[in-house]
């Protein structure tokens, strides 16, 4: 009897939209939506990807066959695809296959992780680029279930990492720079938190002048900018 190939938890598969954050911010762009996380940060915007007090797990996921992921997201015909969550490495093994026929195929590939798993080699192999955010003490959670200093190691290791913080306050800026100083961390994006026009706005302009006193680059969050919190954008 065939073993059953691993399958994806999948939250939600949307496109075409713009990369709405982080070193590609602009471009044409479809999501890979996984479900599940291994933190809960208290300003989650995808709290149907896994907090499973306020949200039905079933309504809000589907299990798929990776082979059938990779046949939607191909047939776009993409010039990017973004696999987020929750976070994506819990699924890496099953992701895998997603990734490889990518890869296969030119696509380029980012996945955006909290940087608590370490990739495997096989994944790091096939993806263009991880965007990696680190979440700071704002975030609510715990220090050693966020902060995992041999994963950004080892994600920085990569070559194909790019660092996006979101900043909820003023905190949060003195909080990166030293994190930076430690762990020097780099390129590094800051980016407001926030799901209205409005707070991303007034968030962009409070971080302007410390981003760029820091050396840092900054992201808005272009999605919400155009279409608030919608969800599939
Ligand atoms: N347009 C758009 N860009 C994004 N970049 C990262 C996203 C995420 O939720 O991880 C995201 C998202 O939800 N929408
Ligand atoms: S790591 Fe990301 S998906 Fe998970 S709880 Fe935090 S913000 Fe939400
Ligand atoms: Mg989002």
């Amino acid at each position: 009897m065939a073993v059953a190939a691993a399958t994806l938890r999948v939250a939600e598969l949307f496109g075409p939209t713009f990369q709405g954050e982080g070193a590609s911010v602009g471009q044409r762009a479809f999501f890979i939506r996984l479900s599940g996380c291994n933190l809960d940060c208290g300003w989650c915007d995808t709290p149907y990807t896994w907090d499973w007090s306020r949200f039905d797990r079933a309504a809000e996921s589907r299990v798929m066959a990776p082979s059938d992921v990779l046949g939607w997201v191909l047939g776009q015909r993409p010039q990017l695809v973004v696999v987020t969550g929750g976070e994506p490495l819990l699924q890496q093994r099953a992701l895998l296959p997603v990734l490889e026929g990518l890869h296969r195929a030119g696509v380029p590939v980012e996945i955006e992780t909290n940087a608590t798993m370490l990739p495997d080699p096989a994944v790091v192999a096939a993806v263009t680029r991880f965007n990696v955010s680190p979440k700071l003490t704002g975030s609510g959670v715990a220090s050693q279930r966020r902060l995992k200093p041999e994963v950004l190691q080892a994600l920085q290791d990569t070559g194909k990492t790019c660092f996006k913080f979101v900043i909820a306050g003023e905190d949060d800026v003195d909080e990166v720079a030293a994190l930076q100083a430690a762990l020097g961390l780099a390129p590094v994006w800051v980016m407001p938190e926030g799901t209205t026009p409005e707070a991303v706005l007034a968030g962009l302009r409070a971080l302007a002048e410390p981003a760029l006193v820091h050396g840092w680059n900054l992201t808005p969050r272009l999605h919400v900018l155009l279409w608030g919190d919608e969800r599939g954008r």
